[in-house]
């Protein structure tokens, strides 16, 4: 099975590691000193289950590497864009597209499964998918969601660390049936050590992560420290939990019901890992603010759930992107 990762950093690192493994035709779409390296010395996957090498074919050229039967797209979001741009030469008329990522995807409101509220069935997401360039490129048709469960982070070009053993994709069909194509790329990454569900209900799931992101990220960006340390201080963890039903309030609110569980299960987060959000503020890259925060809180105020700490920790880390020159000012 051909597989492509466009935009193989830390996440599409390790997935393309892991389909290399569980043999797969993959080929990744990167750029840079992390490209000259994977095409130097392979891609180094470190992991709870040993450190591997591979070799996969990797360009920054999407058009080098030619139509595949499935492209998994682990970009940050703001570069979504330029995936749009970018994708045609991976898609044959067959192609499927997963979105592995974390935050709202541009997907969330449209199709069969979608939400039918009044205003939300069918609403588009400018601040994720601009101009609607990624669904006129790729297509709901194509599209699979994906969520995913590792730590990972690029340690030095071509090397990806993953911290702990917790990990899993979960993909879905947006339309929520099971089908062969999201079976066969699961199957390739369970082949590689990757545990793989695929769910009926991918929104839940989008949901059940999003809660992670959304009780560390703010507060680790403002703390500038990994999630073990920040929460180490014991209102900070407190105030992670709150967080945590917030946006469990408004999944709800979107017909969405998370089991109290999952908020038990994010509380008491304790890895050493930084989000990849501060990551990406430490190192000057574009941040995930809109697909993590600013879409959460514009559903929460289209479907009229209070959020009064998430509101305050994303303004405070909006005004942290912005003095670092990652986030636009106010107009
Ligand atoms: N890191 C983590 O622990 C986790 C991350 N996630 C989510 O997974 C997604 C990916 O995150 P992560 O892997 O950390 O991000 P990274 O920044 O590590 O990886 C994205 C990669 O895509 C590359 N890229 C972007 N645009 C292009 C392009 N046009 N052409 C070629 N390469 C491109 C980037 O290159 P460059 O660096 O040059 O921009 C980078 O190497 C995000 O949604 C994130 O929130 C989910 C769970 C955990
Ligand atoms: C922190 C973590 C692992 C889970 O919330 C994550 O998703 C990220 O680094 O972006």
């Amino acid at each position: 099975m051909k597989i492509c990762v466009f935009g193989a950093g830390a996440i599409g690192g390790h997935l393309a590691g892991r389909l290399a493994r569980g043999g797969a035709e993959v080929s990744l779409v990167a750029r840079g000193a992390h490209l000259a390296a994977i095409q130097a010395k392979g891609l180094t996957v470190q992991a709870h289950d040993g450190t591997h090498v591979s070799h996969p074919k990797a360009s920054a050229d999407p058009a080098a590497l030619g139509p595949q039967d499935a492209v998994i797209v682990t970009v940050k979001a703001p570069a979504l864009p330029a995936v749009a741009a970018g994708i045609a030469p991976l898609l044959g008329p067959d192609t499927a597209v997963a979105f592995v990522m974390n935050g709202i995807p541009w997907w969330y409101f449209l199709g069969q499964g979608a939400p039918k509220g009044e205003g939300l069935a069918g609403l588009r997401l400018p601040g994720i998918d601009p101009e609607g360039a990624l669904e006129r490129a790729v297509g709901l048709h194509r599209t699979i969601g994906g969520v995913v469960y590792s730590a990972s982070e690029v340690v030095a070009p071509g090397v990806v660390h993953s911290e702990h053993g917790n990990i899993r994709v979960i993909l879905g069909e947006p339309d929520g049936t099971v089908t062969d194509r999201a079976l066969a790329i699961a199957a390739r990454l369970e082949a590689g050590g990757m545990p793989c569900p695929v769910t009926p209900d991918i929104r839940a799931a989008v949901w059940a992560k999003l809660l992670g992101n959304l009780s560390s990220g703010p507060l680790c960006v403002l703390a500038r420290r990994g999630v073990r340390d920040t929460m180490a201080e014991p209102v900070l963890r407190a105030t992670a939990r709150l967080v945590a039903e917030e946006g469990r309030a408004i999944a709800a609110a979107l017909g969405v019901a998370l089991p109290v569980a999952d908020v038990d299960r994010v509380a008491r987060s304790n890895m050493l890992h930084k989000p990849s959000i501060l990551q990406d503020l430490e190192l000057g890259r574009p941040m995930e603010i809109e697909s993590l925060f600013e879409v959460p809180l514009q559903l929460a105020r289209a479907t009229g759930t209070p959020t009064p700490q998430l509101d305050l920790l994303v303004a405070l880390a909006k005004q942290t992107a912005r003095a670092a020159g990652l986030y636009p000012e106010i107009a």
